[in-house]
């Protein structure tokens, strides 16, 4: 069930406020997809952490899930059960800070029971994930990061359509250092190329283990998968981040994510990557 169909004038959640050629994307200056071959390696916390970043750096951001199968992040940022608002514009993003200057919006805020399964066909996502792009009013925005679902399949080209026509500088592929998921990860920078979608770079997620005692970090995985498949595709490496168990307990028990997050140590990993994002958004984008 879904809660949009308690606006009044909708009837189905599929419907758009806004007609398709008065997009609230115009008023977003960057449009970052984070995007990976598979599931599990860590890309909405990825997600998560470079909006926590980009925010940090004084940037005002919005965070889009449109992973309408796996929705995870409001959880993230602890917004799980909070309702989503209409103003003549459009839907409003729930906000995290009192100055708006971190929004998000994901499927989740339309499900009347958070453990609702989004069980649709292929037309009715790409329609709702058009609802998303157009009716969302995200006001002024310096980066928009959209989390988008894993993989490259017909679904997901779909969604990378139906994307590109709101012209995305680019996409960020998140990896963990293992083979399988850099070999995922090469299918996707082909399909970036196929579907014209420029790559702004590669992060290594999972990268060595930081010891919470000590804050050492050691390579339990191999290491260096992500930077080596960077460098032999001619994409810049963003960076590396290690597992942290602070970053699993903040994912897994819905306390102040945000909080924890910006205290763990693998935040210095994140703000070196959003310096090197910020560059290369002044370099390139
Ligand atoms: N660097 C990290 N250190 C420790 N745990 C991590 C790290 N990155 C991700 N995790 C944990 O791994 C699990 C999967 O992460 P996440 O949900 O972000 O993956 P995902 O790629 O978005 O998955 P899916 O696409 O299937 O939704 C989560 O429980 C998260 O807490
Ligand atoms: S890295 Fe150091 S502090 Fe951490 S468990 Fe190993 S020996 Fe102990």
């Amino acid at each position: 069930m879904c809660k949009s169909d308690k606006f009044s004038h909708k009837t189905d959640c599929t419907q758009a406020f806004v007609a398709d050629d008065l997009c609230h994307l115009s008023t977003v200056r960057h449009v970052i997809l984070i995007l990976s071959g598979k599931g599990g390696v860590g890309k909405s916390t990825v997600a998560t952490q470079l909006t926590l970043g980009l925010k940090a750096a004084g940037k005002k951001v919005g965070i889009l899930d449109i992973d309408l199968c796996g929705p995870s992040i409001p959880k993230m940022f602890n917004l799980s059960n909070q309702d989503i608002h209409q103003c003549s514009e459009g839907w409003l993003p729930v906000y995290v800070d009192k100055e708006q200057t971190l929004g998000v919006m994901s499927i989740s805020f339309l499900l009347e029971d958070q453990n609702d399964a989004v069980v649709w066909r292929g037309p009715k996502k790409t329609a709702m994930i058009k609802q998303f792009l157009n009716d969302v009013y995200w006001k002024d925005l310096d980066y928009l990061i959209i989390d988008t679902p894993p993989g490259t399949s017909d679904e997901h080209i779909t969604v990378m359509e139906n994307l590109k026509q709101y012209n995305p500088d680019g996409a960020i592929l998140v990896t963990t250092p293992q083979a399988v998921s850099v070999g995922d990860v090469r299918r996707e920078l082909t399909f970036c190329k196929k579907t014209h979608i420029p790559v702004i770079g590669i992060i290594e997620n999972m990268s060595g283990f930081v010891c919470p005692n000590c804050s050492e970090c050691t390579n339990i995985f191999s290491k260096g998968g992500g930077e080596a498949l960077a460098k032999q595709s001619g994409v810049p490496f963003l960076g590396c981040i290690p597992i942290d168990p602070q970053i699993t307990q903040t994912t897994d028990d819905n306390q102040t994510f945000a909080q924890r997050c910006l205290n763990s140590s693998s935040m210095s990993s994140i703000q070196k990557i959003v310096d090197k994002f910020i560059t290369i958004d002044k370099d390139f984008l």
